[in-house]
């Protein structure tokens, strides 16, 4: 653990040069106050409406986020924020102003961030006579706290120079804190510790300071205690944030080079870009480049989010906000890439890593005539998020689906059949080609090119949870092939434990399984780490001695007897009895490791309505056709929807 948070040390340096609030802020105001002198901006185009943001030199900007472990409170600080500032009106009565999306309001997590623009007058009394307030312009980046989203956290911290780390005061310091943590560290950015929820009568800000000191080394002191709930002690966060935080250090004088955070796809107004200008600025009329495509477009709005989209005709050096450029998709906006004038030449900023799908599932209509609904949310889906990975696929048992990278589509109102969520693997054939393997169906045995060696992805894993729960965090993961790594104890009560395991092993209910061994108690994340070679095979599920592709599955060799066997007897609950006999079998290529028997029905629905009763027949007749417009066929056998979701229970390793 030493070791590991070593580095940690370093981060209470970074805060080092921030005095106390009350003493800095007086040099402050001496430096900015009256006319500005870093950067002239024209008045005349920086006007357009009521905002001016002529007046905001970079020394007057500054662009921060919140992160935070999930339901630590980010939301809610951040709508307090906004109303401080006026941005939004007080009890507007909207669920949490940032969290947009609808699939955020469905599962109550922020998934997209968000940014909003505020305007904040602040200063202190210099005498009596006098008071000098500043305006200051305040870009607050939402970010999302679950643990699948860190692509999304560490992209909005890009265009940060600084965070607000939430931790709740009664729950203290979890597993997303420390990953959180340590993304903004890397990125250099300055951590501002904020200790929310001290209303709650469990609150125990002495012990979240130790646990802040002890993990990241960051000095209690500067800790700021809130509560997002009744408003304590928000009134000392936004001064935290100017004081603490630098302002953004691009070159009001140099060519336009601005980042492109995020776009989505506005019905009316076509793609919206989110952009931070690095260096220069940008105007309505301008001729913008991508250096990703090279494609040039006029810019024909451009504005800030406050929190709508506000039109101001300008964007200067260190200003995030929003660009229209007659873009026609949202795949034509690259996040990380960057804008610049037409015709100049720039260094194209360094960008993000393009989000990487490690997980992924077959998604099919359960009705095979609802493909185009379906086609048509993942449609709108993907043009509201260029980082979404889908794929067209067809199988032999579902019919015409999707490939798809990220959660199921929630706007998509029909049923949808998802298969079991794998992972990438690799293959590796003697004659050394390597193959990736996203759909198990995929992997056709092929007697000319032999399997040299399988690889699989791997995480590590970060689990916090009190210490009486040791016992079985320890046998579940070694349950589930892991390698401890770290062991050790952030207070008398908490245990922080590392292990490497296979992201195959985390995909289906982990962490359900992890809560209800730690009675909901631990709270898990984890990185991707790199490919571990492993022994893996293809586990394929026959009806009748017919493989089902979308019922197949890699699996390590340990366990696929049990898997095989726990599949077929799964199966054997969920298929109907029909007219003839059902073998369902689990193979490992021609050998059959399990193996069950469905018995033929004797006889057929009408037989027990001998005599004329036609209406009692027709009514059985139309239960029977209805029943098997929920079936899929595999051959001769129909397969309930039901059995594909059983078997997702089953399926994991
Ligand atoms: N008692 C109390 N509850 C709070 C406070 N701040 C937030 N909450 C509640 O905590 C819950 C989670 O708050 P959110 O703001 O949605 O948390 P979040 O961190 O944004 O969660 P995600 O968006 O899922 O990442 C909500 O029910 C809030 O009302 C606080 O200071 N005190």
């Amino acid at each position: 653990m030493g070791a590991l948070y070593g580095a940690a040390r370093a981060a209470r340096s970074r805060l080092r040069p921030f005095l106390s609030e009350s003493r800095a802020i007086v040099p402050i105001l001496h430096k900015i106050g009256g006319e500005r002198s870093f950067c002239s901006h024209s008045r005349q185009n920086s006007r357009e409406g009521a905002v001016d943001l002529g007046q905001f030199p970079p020394e007057r900007i500054r662009n921060f986020s919140i992160i935070a472990h999930v339901d630590h409170g980010k939301s809610t600080l951040a709508d307090r924020l906004l109303e401080l500032t006026g941005t939004i009106k007080k009890g507007h009565g909207q669920p949490q102003y940032l969290d947009k999306l609808q699939v955020e309001r469905e599962r109550g997590i922020t998934v997209k961030a968000q940014t909003a623009t505020m305007f904040y007058r602040y200063g202190i009394k210099e005498d009596d006579a006098m008071e000098n307030l500043s305006n200051y312009l305040l870009n607050l980046i939402d970010t999302p706290g679950h643990v699948d989203f860190s692509y999304e956290v560490s992209r909005s911290l890009a265009a940060c120079q600084g965070v607000l780390l939430v931790v709740d005061a009664a729950q203290g310091v979890q597993a997303q804190t420390v990953a959180n943590f340590y993304l903004a560290f890397e990125s250099n950015l300055t951590i501002i510790p904020v200790i929310n929820k001290i209303d709650q009568p469990t609150a125990d800000p002495v012990r979240v300071k130790a646990q802040i000191k002890s993990l990241f080394d960051l000095d209690p002191a500067d800790a700021l205690l809130t509560s997002a709930k009744t408003g304590q002690g928000l009134e000392h966060v936004l001064p935290a944030v100017i004081d603490r935080i630098p302002s953004p250090p691009g070159k009001c004088d140099s060519p336009l080079r601005m980042l492109l955070l995020d776009s989505y796809y506005d019905e009316y107004k076509g793609v919206i870009c989110h952009v931070a200008v690095v260096d220069g600025a940008l105007r309505k009329g301008d001729k913008i480049a991508s250096s990703a495509t090279d494609h040039v477009y006029e810019v024909l709005d451009v504005g800030i989010m406050h929190p709508e989209l506000t039109p101001t005709g300008v964007l200067f050096t260190g200003q995030v906000g929003y660009v229209i450029s007659g873009m026609r998709s949202t795949k034509e906006a690259r996040v990380g890439d960057t804008l610049y004038q037409a015709k100049s030449t720039v260094v194209p900023l360094p960008g993000f890593k393009p989000a990487k799908h490690m997980v992924f599932s077959g998604l099919y209509p359960a009705d095979g005539s609802d493909f185009d609904a379906l086609n048509h949310a993942i449609d709108r889906l993907t043009c509201n998020d260029a980082g979404v990975s889908v794929s067209k696929e067809t199988s032999t048992a579902l019919g015409m689906g999707f490939r798809y990278g990220l959660s199921v589509p929630q706007e998509y109102g029909a049923k949808v059949i998802s298969t079991v969520p794998t992972v990438p693997y690799m293959f590796e054939y003697a004659d050394g080609s390597k193959v990736q393997v996203q759909n198990p169906a995929a992997l056709t045995s092929n007697p000319g090119k032999r399997v040299t060696a399988c690889y699989e992805p791997s995480v590590i894993a970060t689990i916090i949870f009190p210490s009486e729960y040791v016992g079985p965090v320890i046998t579940l993961c070694s349950e589930r092939r892991g390698e401890p790594l770290e062991y050790s104890f952030i207070d008398c009560q908490r245990v922080l434990m590392k292990y490497r395991l296979p992201l195959r092993e985390i995909v289906v209910d982990f962490y359900n399984e992890l809560k209800s061994i730690t009675s909901g108690y631990a709270s898990f994340d984890y990185e991707d780490a790199e490919y571990q070679q492993s022994d893996l095979v293809k586990l394929d599920i026959l009806l009748n001695g017919q493989p089902v592709d979308a019922m197949a599955t890699i699996v390590h060799n340990l366990k696929a007897q049990r898997v095989g066997r726990e599949l077929v007897e799964k199966l054997k609950k969920f298929i109907d009895r029909q007219m003839f006999e059902i073998t369902i079998q689990a193979a490992i290529g021609s050998k059959v490791i399990a193996r069950e028997t469905i018995s033929p029905l004797r006889k057929n629905v009408l037989a027990k309505c001998y005599g004329g009763d036609v209406t009692r027949k027709r009514k059985l007749l139309e239960k029977q056709k209805e029943g098997k417009k929920r079936m899929k066929r595999v051959g001769s056998v129909d397969i309930p929807q039901e059995a594909f979701s059983e078997l997702l229970k089953v399926s994991k390793d």
